[in-house]
């Protein structure tokens, strides 16, 4: 049966005063056990099949150590790899190395498993914390990651096929659906603007192609030579493409092909909902990605909520022999003569494995878990092109079911009145009513709403509680109107239950710094080149063939590992500050990526040394081409 971490455990670490301004009480009541409390949504969700999956639990850390999980000092065990982190890049990652036979340690420092596509209940309402449209999640295909992901530790979700990705109302009157059936909302685009319905066929087309070269792959680390040139040597044509359009943006494309203005901010509004930024700085292979799935292996929601997911990962790499552990906050990745060997908790805790991978942002990562005098000189380059994305104001809502008429779609994205304020703090509205695809969510006769809108940190520095308190309310109220007023009339007097986050609330219970969504490119970026993989791979020149040949000879004779190419041996990234960026299902590749390159170096896949100094001295290299 499904339940939360014990409640007593929970109290017990809650911080009394709790600086979000969720009044304590309720934010324990809301993880008790609600077996007793949903009766009727139990037995909706028994018969749409959640509880027919394996049984999958949060574990506890008591569980996590009955099933095996030692500290060093009481068992002196060394792990193959520590996460920090258990956001789906974090458990993509362990679970792929758990499959593979090594022993994993997730360290997670809240109390349930999933980070940003975690979950929590108020009343009898199980709210998604972050997005609800899943790509991925298909079973056709190979770029089903997410489906794949879970098979790996045994596990199969049942899902519910959403029959509209998004619903756009965008400004002058502009309404359009995406349908799951790619020709009707091809039809639909046209018939807004007929006289582009060759540059429309010309633009999508070519985001089939690179979708379709995807496709074709199987996905393992890019990072890994073996694998990457068997891709070439068996798929020459589909990896020359993503090698072709990997420095490009989908906005470029676009322009190709289209002249309307207001076509072109259509498609701005596509990518942004993605990216969180406009179309001109979105990696046309990422734009590939999600705007051809969508229609291929369509959107798909997990019956009984998105935070599924997490927790059957964390089941299934339980039953795969490793382990996780909550309320486990990582303040220091251990370093030996520039290696990371092992991890220091906040109560002093430490753990030791061959390799470290953090889950946690770049920015936390280097600015806060690893004490070094420098920051890498990868790390610099990233930063100098990436910055921190905004984060969310984010309002979690249930409302009584007659607000909302008949036929209301799942997702919608609202821009009224001016195509300027697409990436303006506040200025679009982001909108999930996951009810209408699995009314188990919420108690019988309502709906929930989940709206975010992009909103920065700075926003909401230097203010007292009240203030706070304060300002959180009058902001939540104006975008409720602006609800109202474009979709739902009478909306807010049909509210039982509001709760809202901001910026700080992100930062405190995701641990991900200033709250942010995830990296974004600081100009236009070269597409893809510039996101680095899970290594963290010195940059220097591929032509600096005298330090590598030295490096080889050094390998040879004093078997000085290769990866001492590394900034930080042994250490490795996974989440969307890593390639290719934001995203569930873009992490869930990062997530086995890394997996890959780690069990690579870990002597459970295959490897060549040689290759893999020259391929991660080449990528290295390109990054810093961005
Ligand atoms: N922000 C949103 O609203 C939202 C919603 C849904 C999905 N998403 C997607 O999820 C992606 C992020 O996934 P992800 O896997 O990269 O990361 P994540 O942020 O979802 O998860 C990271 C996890 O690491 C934990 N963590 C961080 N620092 C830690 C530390 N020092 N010690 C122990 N635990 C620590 C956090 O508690 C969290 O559970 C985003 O890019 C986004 O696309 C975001
Ligand atoms: C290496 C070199 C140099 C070269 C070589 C070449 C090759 C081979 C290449 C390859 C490549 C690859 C494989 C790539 C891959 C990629 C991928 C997979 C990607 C993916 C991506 C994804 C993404 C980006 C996704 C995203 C998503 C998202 C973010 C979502 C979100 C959502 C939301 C927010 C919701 C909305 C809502 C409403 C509207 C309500």
């Amino acid at each position: 049966m499904l339940r939360l971490a014990p409640p007593l455990l929970v109290a017990a670490t809650c911080p009394a005063v709790n600086t979000d301004g969720f009044p304590l009480r309720r934010r324990i009541l809301a993880l008790l056990p609600l077996a007793s409390r949903r009766s009727s949504s139990r037995a909706l969700r028994s018969a749409s099949g959640i509880l027919r999956m394996p049984p999958v639990a949060v574990l506890s850390p008591e569980r996590a150590i009955q099933r095996g999980a030692s500290e060093k000092g009481e068992a002196g065990e060394e792990y193959d790899a520590i996460v920090i982190g258990s956001g789906i890049g974090g458990l993509v990652a362990a679970t792929q190395l758990a499959a593979k036979g090594a022993r994993v340690l997730v360290l997670e420092k809240y109390v349930i498993p999933g980070g940003s596509s975690g979950y929590y209940e108020r009343d009898e309402f199980t709210f998604d914390v972050g997005s609800s449209v899943m790509f991925g999640f298909s079973d056709k295909g190979n770029l089903n990651l997410i489906t794949r992901a879970l098979a790996a530790v045994g596990h199969k979700m049942q899902v519910i096929p959403d029959p509209t990705t998004v619903h756009f109302h965008l400004p002058g009157e502009l309404s359009v659906r995406v349908h799951r059936e790619y020709n009707d909302f091809i039809e639909e685009l046209i018939s807004k603007f007929p006289h582009e319905k060759v540059g429309i066929n010309k633009f999508y087309d070519e985001c089939w192609k690179i979708f379709n070269a995807l496709n074709s792959l199987e996905l393992k680390s890019l990072e890994e030579p073996i694998y990457l040139f068997g891709q070439f040597f068996k798929k020459p044509v589909e990896c020359l493409t993503l090698a072709y359009y990997l420095p490009q943006n989908a906005g470029d494309i676009a322009r190709k092909y289209i002249k309307d203005s207001q076509l072109l901010s259509f498609i701005d509004a596509e990518c942004f909902i993605v990216s969180t930024v406009n179309a001109l700085q979105t990696p046309m292979i990422n734009a590939s990605m999600v705007l051809c799935d969508r229609h291929f292996g369509g959107i798909n929601y997990p019956v009984g909520g998105v935070g599924g997911i997490a927790r059957a990962l964390a089941d299934g790499l339980v039953t795969k022999g490793s382990n996780i552990l909550y309320k486990a906050n990582v303040t220091n990745i251990i370093l030996k003569d520039g290696k990371a060997v092992g991890v220091r908790l906040s109560d002093g805790r430490e753990f030791f494995a061959t390799t470290v991978i953090s889950n946690a942002t770049r920015w936390d990562t280097f600015g806060k878990l690893v004490k070094t005098d420098e920051i890498p000189e990868e790390e610099k380059n990233f930063q100098r092109v990436y910055v921190k994305a905004p984060s969310f104001l984010s309002i979690h809502m249930g409302v009584k079911a007659t607000v909302l008429p008949p036929e209301t779609d799942c997702h919608h994205f609202i821009l009224e009145d001016d195509w300027a304020n697409l990436e303006r703090p506040y200025g679009s509205i982001f909108l999930s009513i996951p009810t209408v695809l699995d009314s188990s969510l919420a108690p019988e006769g309502h709906h929930i709403l989940h709206i975010f809108t992009t909103s920065s940190m700075d926003d909401w520095k230097g203010l007292n509680s009240k203030d706070y308190e304060k300002k959180k309310e009058l902001v939540a109220d104006e975008i409720i109107s602006r609800l109202e007023n474009k979709l739902f009339p009478g909306l807010k007097n049909s509210i039982v239950l509001k709760e809202v986050g901001t910026p700080k609330t992100h930062r405190r219970f995701l641990a991900r710094d200033s709250g942010t969504y995830g990296p974004m490119p600081r100009h236009i970026p070269k597409g893809l080149l510039g996101m680095p993989f899970n290594t963290t791979v010195c940059e220097k020149s591929p032509f600096d063939i005298f330090r590598l040949v030295i490096l080889l000879i050094e390998y040879r004779f004093a078997k000085v590992r290769v990866l001492d190419l590394q900034a930080i041996d042994g250490l490795y990234c996974v989440g969307d500050s890593c390639f290719p960026g934001q995203g569930v299902i873009a992490v869930a590749f990062s997530g086995i990526m890394c997996a890959h390159r780690v069990a690579a170096d870990i002597g459970l896949e295959k490897r060549s040394p040689v290759l893999d100094a020259a391929l991660l001295r080449l990528l290295g290299w390109l990054r810093t081409l961005a």
